[in-house]
């Protein structure tokens, strides 16, 4: 009896004194989760098992008033005061609704539902970065003009902090380049490929039960996922996109037991890395395997872990490093996004950071190292290290992106593989193109 009265006391609003000095209930900030699986579930979860912090820190408790799903049939566990409706409609017109959080997919209608609750006046926080990295700065303005805030955290890298991170410590420093591991999935999967020796599609397949995959994993394993994450940095780093048409995209599908078993062999590991900077005034990405030597950080991000390097003009490089999806760790970056909306931190226009950075010191980009598995005519390449055990059917190269172009063209069947970090080979030379 007691603890269930005790349990009562704390889920019951706190009392607060008002202006005539008499104790009421103290309001409660109402929510709507747009979207109630992985993501939306953590988001719920947390918003009980986190209420006692929430209320601390925003002085009000956070109830979620509505959630919005697809199929009705389906059980939710979800509290009988709570309504669950497949109606937006239901959801906009409720008397109270502070905060809508969308975590659904797609653009549509995810785009229109964020519009109409900005107009509403809510404040947004999404999840959904197929859906941010195309309308994103539509969002921005929008919820500028109506002067709520508008969170994106779990767009990028799950439960790492890299949108706060950029957009609330990063002010005054000039944004160079980010490279990192952007998708949980792709990392997973290649990881357990070479440690366990899984196939691709066993490996998915785990990676779908455990929440890290998109609906559709295409977007996941042909880099899509990555890519829009990286237009979303490419935003809020250097106030702009690069055309999207000329941004290299490639996922990791192509690659085979046999390529990691190789690499292994030579000390090195595949990686989807993304990765964009300013060249000469241009901004410049890309989103491909890519092969890193134990003597680079991003070696060791291994399963669903995310890295995210961050080379600035005064701080030099910081790499922030967590989990890249699931359930909790994408909450947290949703629950964090929530006091800065509350707080209205996260209102565009109160991050001081510069919309445009002067390309004063962009770089230019080197020549890079390449390793060419199987290439069709090893003649092409004098020094080729054919001769290697180890390098059987494959070459090491140093050159420049456009040289790779042409390389690729000419030999159809070979595979290029960007490597970074050290990687020497003894008694073999590198070819320099
Ligand atoms: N999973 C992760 O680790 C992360 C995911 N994200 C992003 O968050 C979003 C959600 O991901 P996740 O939770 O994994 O996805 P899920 O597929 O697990 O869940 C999607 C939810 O959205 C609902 N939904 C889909 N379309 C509609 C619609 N038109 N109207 C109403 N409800 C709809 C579904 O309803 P129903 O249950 O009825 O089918 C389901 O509850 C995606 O945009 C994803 O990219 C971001 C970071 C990490
Ligand atoms: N599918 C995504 C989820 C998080 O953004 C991933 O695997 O990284």
């Amino acid at each position: 009896m007691e603890r269930a009265s005790l349990f009562f006391i704390q889920r019951s609003s706190p009392l607060e004194m008002n202006q005539k000095g008499s104790w009421t209930r103290m309001s409660s900030i109402k929510i709507a989760i747009l979207g109630f699986g992985t993501v939306g579930q953590g988001v719920y979860k947390t918003i009980e098992t986190h209420q006692k912090e929430l209320e601390s820190v925003l002085g009000k408790k956070v109830e979620v008033a509505a959630v919005l799903i697809k199929n009705k049939e389906k059980d939710r566990g979800i509290h009988p005061g709570v309504l669950v409706t497949d109606k937006f409609e239901e959801i906009i017109d409720l008397n109270q609704l502070d905060v809508v959080v969308e975590a659904i997919v797609g653009n549509e209608p995810a785009y229109t539902y964020l519009q109409r609750a900005i107009q509403r006046g809510c404040h947004v926080i999404t999840a959904n970065k197929e859906m941010f990295a195309s309308y994103g700065t539509d969002l921005k303005e929008l919820a500028a003009q109506h002067d709520v805030s508008i969170g994106f955290e779990a767009t990028v890298a799950g439960g790492v902090p890299v949108i706060q991170t950029i957009q609330q410590l990063l002010n005054i420093n000039r944004i160079k380049k980010i490279e990192g591991i952007l998708n949980g999935t792709s990392n997973y999967i290649l990881s357990e490929m070479r440690a366990k020796g899984e196939s691709f599609s066993a490996a998915l397949t785990a990676a779908q039960e455990k929440g890290y995959a998109e609906a559709d994993p295409t977007n996941d394993v042909e880099g899509f996922d990555a890519f829009y994450k990286l237009m979303i940095l490419s935003e809020i780093a250097f106030g702009g996109k690069p055309d999207w048409e000329r941004v290299p995209r490639e996922g990791i599908t192509a690659i085979t037991r046999e390529q990691i078993e190789k690499a292994e062999k030579l000390g090195l590991r595949f990686k989807l890395i993304a990765s964009i900077q300013l060249i000469n005034g241009e901004i410049v990405g890309s989103v491909r395997p890519t092969l890193v030597s134990k003597s680079h950080p991003l070696y060791h991000i291994e399963g669903v872990e995310n890295s995210v390097s961050i080379e600035a003009d005064i701080v030099g490089r910081i790499t922030l490093q967590g989990p890249g999806a699931g359930m909790l760790p994408t909450a947290s970056a949703v629950i964090e996004d929530l006091i800065h909306a509350v707080l209205k931190t996260g209102v565009p226009g109160n991050s001081f950071r510069m919309q445009q950075q002067t390309p004063e010191d962009s770089q230019v980009k080197e020549k890079q190292n390449w390793l060419i598995l199987n290439p069709d005519d090893l003649d092409h390449f004098p020094l080729s290290l054919s001769s290697s055990a180890e390098l059987e059917g494959s070459c090491l190269i140093q050159a420049d992106e456009n040289t790779v172009h042409s390389l690729r063209q000419e030999n159809r069947n070979a595979s290029f593989f960007e490597v970074l970090g050290e990687f020497m080979l003894e008694e073999r030379q590198l070819v320099k193109l």
